[in-house]
């Protein structure tokens, strides 16, 4: 049997979160977070770039209860490839309190797309990170788009922001929703009023069927997870960001712990304050509830919304 021995210098998820002091309204979503094996059950695919700890869903499920979670959307992590059994795992055993996003090649069948749904997948990720994965031809992914989208699934696309003008149209061509993870990943020293930033805005204006991910402050921040300045919390410089897209575009908008945080290399956040970092971005009762329950609840669970 492979040995999965960790990435050196991977960091493991906080043993200890804090219980949030922000209060979530009932029924909120996580609506990023990944399982990871156990590598003995779900191996880790050949052509993964890290490997990681192990992360099952009984600890994300405990996670979920820990912060007042009501329901998780497991979105497949490139550590496993195409092998979606470790997040369909989670679905299946979430008593329908967890959605999925899958990744799937173009080998893929009817039959294995008709069983993710059944299993409660409802987006596939196309992944443009150039650390996290190789080159995947357009015309492969377009192909992929037009299929899924018979089950009324959307694409999920997680890219760097010095990328978005190349990637422009290619994903103003796609045929379903799109949702962007991590908002795109702006690169906040920069500034929120840079023109990377600018663009990323006029991407979502200009895209109805765009959303974007709030997530991952923890990934994005440079000054980190220290309260300065009499600031109360940590990661102060990605709150203007995502303000701005809570605030302009706020039925289009999704929050996720990103829980159990891979590849980070410099601290591992405590999940219980990233969830008391949500009233910073979204100032408001109503934009919390948008964000957290009814838009989530509209793309994963529609039946139900
Ligand atoms: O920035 C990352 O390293 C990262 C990696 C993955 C993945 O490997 O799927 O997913 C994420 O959401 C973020």
């Amino acid at each position: 049997m492979e040995n999965f021995t960790k990435t050196p210098g991977w960091l493991d998820w906080h043993a200890a979160p804090s219980r949030p002091r922000f209060t979530l309204p009932p029924g909120s979503v996580d609506a990023h977070c990944h399982v990871f094996g156990p590598g003995d059950v779900f191996p880790y695919a050949p052509e993964r770039k890290y490997t990681p700890c192990d992360a099952s869903r009984h600890e994300l499920f405990a996670l979920r209860d820990h912060l007042g979670f009501a329901r998780n959307v497991v979105v497949q992590a490139t550590c496993h490839g195409d092998d979606n059994r470790a997040m369909v795992d989670a679905l299946t055993h979430s008593a329908g309190r967890a959605r999925g996003v899958a990744t799937v090649r173009r080998s893929v069948t009817d039959t294995e797309l008709e069983a993710l749904n059944a299993a409660g997948v409802r987006g596939v990720r196309f992944n443009f990170v150039k650390r996290l994965v190789d080159f995947t031809p357009r015309d492969e992914l377009l192909e992929i788009a037009q299929r899924i989208k018979h089950w009324g699934w959307h694409v999920v696309v997680y890219f760097e922001a010095v990328d978005l003008p190349e990637l422009w149209d290619f994903f103003s061509a796609l045929p379903t929703d799109v949702v962007v993870d991590h908002m795109g990943r702006p690169d906040v020293g920069k500034g929120v009023d840079s023109p990377e930033f600018a663009l990323f805005l006029r991407f979502l204006r200009e895209h109805p069927h765009v959303w974007s991910k709030v997530s991952c402050p923890e990934r994005l921040s440079v000054s980190g997870p220290k309260a300065v300045d009499g600031e109360q919390h940590p990661y102060r410089d990605v709150v203007p960001f995502a303000r701005c897209v809570v605030e302009q575009f706020p039925d289009r908008v999704l929050w996720g712990t990103d829980w159990p945080h891979p590849n980070l290399k410099d601290h591992m956040p405590d999940d219980g304050l990233l969830v008391d970092f949500i009233p910073h971005i979204a100032r408001t009762q109503a934009l919390q509830r948008k964000l957290l329950v009814d838009n989530p609840m509209r793309l994963y669970w529609p039946e139900e919304a």
